[in-house]
Formats: structure tokens, C-alpha cells, sequence
């Protein structure tokens, strides 16, 4: 199948140090890609570089071969172009992707006013379709309702609508289920896994939850210190891991962590 994404030794110097060596990895249409791995690991600044959205002071290098283009190379004005129409994301803190100031109707129309030359009454029809696939609707949430007024699950799925609204090529998603309970968690997942059915939307899936991984993932990359450890099948890398450190992460989640014996952190030390 070809690759809607091809990443090919991408890495990311940070400030004072290296934050992701070099990875390589494709996306195909209508498949999921997880990325796991601890805390720290580098799974957010590996959304953010194929975002074009790293902070000042990073530095991507490589290539980000996407639909002929390398996305390395692109100014911020063309960014602007592909990002929500073509790369839809959903970030990890709805509250700071959230604009506080505006009804949530409008922010979930704005990708429609961006990119399309939809009128205003399509608009708010395509509008209250998105709010109505994201459960919003149906838990009584008004368009007219601002983010503070919302639960942290229904700010994700706001963002969620607004990350689908143009029916996106790709879908990068950083722990977008982590605040929700297990019942929408799982409403959420098999909406984007409609829209990969449906439209062959690409999805880059950030996450801890294995389980949630095992579920829902076609392949795996595991990252450690900003490397990736391991990557394949889901089946593969779960059943036969072949890094220790994959090993550890899935004897933790199986077990439970107050079964697994940790090296305290230093922090957590009792003075001497
Ligand atoms: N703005 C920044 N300036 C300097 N270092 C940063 C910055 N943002 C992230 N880092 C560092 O980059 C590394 C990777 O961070 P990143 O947020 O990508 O990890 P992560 O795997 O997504 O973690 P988490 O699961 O906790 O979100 C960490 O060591 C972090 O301290």
C-alpha cells in the first residue's frame, strides 16, 4: 500500500541536547501507527515536528515526505495550508488548544471558514454534525457554550471534532483519551476508527495505555530517551517484544506497577 507519510531519519535537537534520534516510519491510509513509550520519551515533540509546531529553539532535521512534499522544508505560510485541512491534531491539554474567549461552535467552524468555501448555513450544519459524532450533542452541550464551561472529556472532544472537520489525511492524536472515562473512551476511538474506514485517514496515535494500543493500533513504535526501541506489527511487538524495555512497559501494565519493584527516583529519597 503507499504511504500517505514517510518519515526518513527525522530528529530533533532541542535547546541543550538531542531529543529524538534519527526515526524512520510510514503512515498508510486508513491505518493506525501508536507511539508509546515513558514519560519524557520524546512522543509529543514527534507530534509537534510533524506539525511544523516545535518550539523555538528546536530544530527538525530529515524528511517529512508527504504527498510528494517534504514538509521539512515548507514555509510557515504553506504550513498554514496543509495543517488542519490536510494534518489535523488533537494536543494533549484541550484547555491551552482551546481559544478561552470564544464559543466552542465557532472554534469547531473555523477549520470550515479556513479551508473551505462552504456558506455559513453549511457551516453550522457541518458543525452540528461533528457535535453530534463527538457526543456532544447528545450530553446537552450548547454551541454557544464556552471551554470553561465544559468537562475536560468534552473540551478533548471538541478538539476532536475540530482535528476531523475537514476530513484530514492524517490524524495526530496525543493522549486525546486519557481524560475520558472508559465508555467515551472507547465512542471516541471507534469514531476516528470510522473516519479511517471511511475516508483512509492515517492515524499517528500517542499513547501510554497498552491496552489501549493493543486494541487499536495496525503497528507500534516504542520510544525510550527519544530513540525508538522497537517498531512492527501490533501483534508482533506485543506478543515477542524484543527490546527489554518494551518487555518491562508490558510486565508493568499487565502486572500492575505495585507488583514491579522500581528504582526510586532521587527526588523521592529519604534524607540520608
Ligand atoms: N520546551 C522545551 N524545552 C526544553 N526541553 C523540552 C521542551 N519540551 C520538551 N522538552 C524535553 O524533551 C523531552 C521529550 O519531551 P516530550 O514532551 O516530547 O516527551 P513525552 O514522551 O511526550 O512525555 P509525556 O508522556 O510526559 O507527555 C523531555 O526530556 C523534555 O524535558
Amino acid at each position: 500500500m503507499t504511504a500517505v507519510l514517510h518519515v526518513r531519519a527525522l530528529d530533533v535537537q532541542g535547546p541543550a541536547r538531542p531529543i529524538l534520534h534519527p526515526l524512520s516510519f510510514i503512515l498508510e491510509p486508513g491505518k493506525i501507527l501508536a507511539v508509546t513509550g515513558e514519560s519524557g520519551s520524546g512522543k509529543s515533540t514527534l507530534a509537534l515536528a510533524l506539525m511544523g509546531l516545535l518550539p523555538p529553539g528546536f530544530q527538525a532535521r530529515g524528511q517529512i515526505d508527504f504527498e510528494g512534499t517534504d514538509l521539512l522544508a515548507l514555509s510557515e505560510p504553506e504550513w498554514c495550508r496543509i495543517r488542519g485541512r490536510k494534518l489535523g491534531m488533537v494536543f494533549q491539554e484541550p484547555m491551552t488548544a482551546l481559544n478561552p474567549t470564544r464559543r466552542i461552535g465557532a472554534q469547531i467552524a473555523d477549520p470550515f471558514r479556513l479551508h473551505t468555501p462552504l456558506t455559513r448555513p453549511r457551516i453550522h450544519a457541518e458543525t452540528r454534525v461533528l457535535m453530534e459524532q463527538t457526543g456532544l450533542l447528545d450530553a446537552g452541550v450548547s454551541e454557544r457554550a464556552y471551554p470553561h464551561q465544559l468537562s475536560g472529556g468534552q473540551r478533548q472532544r471538541v478538539l476532536l471534532a475540530m482535528a476531523l472537520a475537514c476530513q484530514p489525511s492524517i490524524l495526530i492524536a496525543d493522549e486525546f483519551t486519557t481524560a475520558l472515562d472508559a465508555r467515551t473512551q472507547s465512542a471516541m476511538m471507534a469514531l476516528v476508527t470510522r473516519y479511517c474506514e471511511t475516508h483512509g485517514m492515517a492515524v499517528l496515535m500517542i499513547s501510554h495505555d497498552l491496552g489501549l494500543v493493543r486494541r487499536h493500533a495496525d503497528q507500534v513504535l516504542v520510544l525510550k530517551d527519544g530513540a525508538c526501541v522497537e517498531q512492527g506489527p501490533t501483534a508482533s511487538v506485543f506478543d515477542a517484544p524484543a527490546h527489554p524495555y518494551i518487555q518491562a512497559l508490558l510486565a508493568m501494565s499487565l502486572h500492575g506497577a505495585a507488583r514491579t519493584p522500581l528504582t526510586p527516583l532521587p527526588v523521592f529519597r529519604a534524607p540520608a
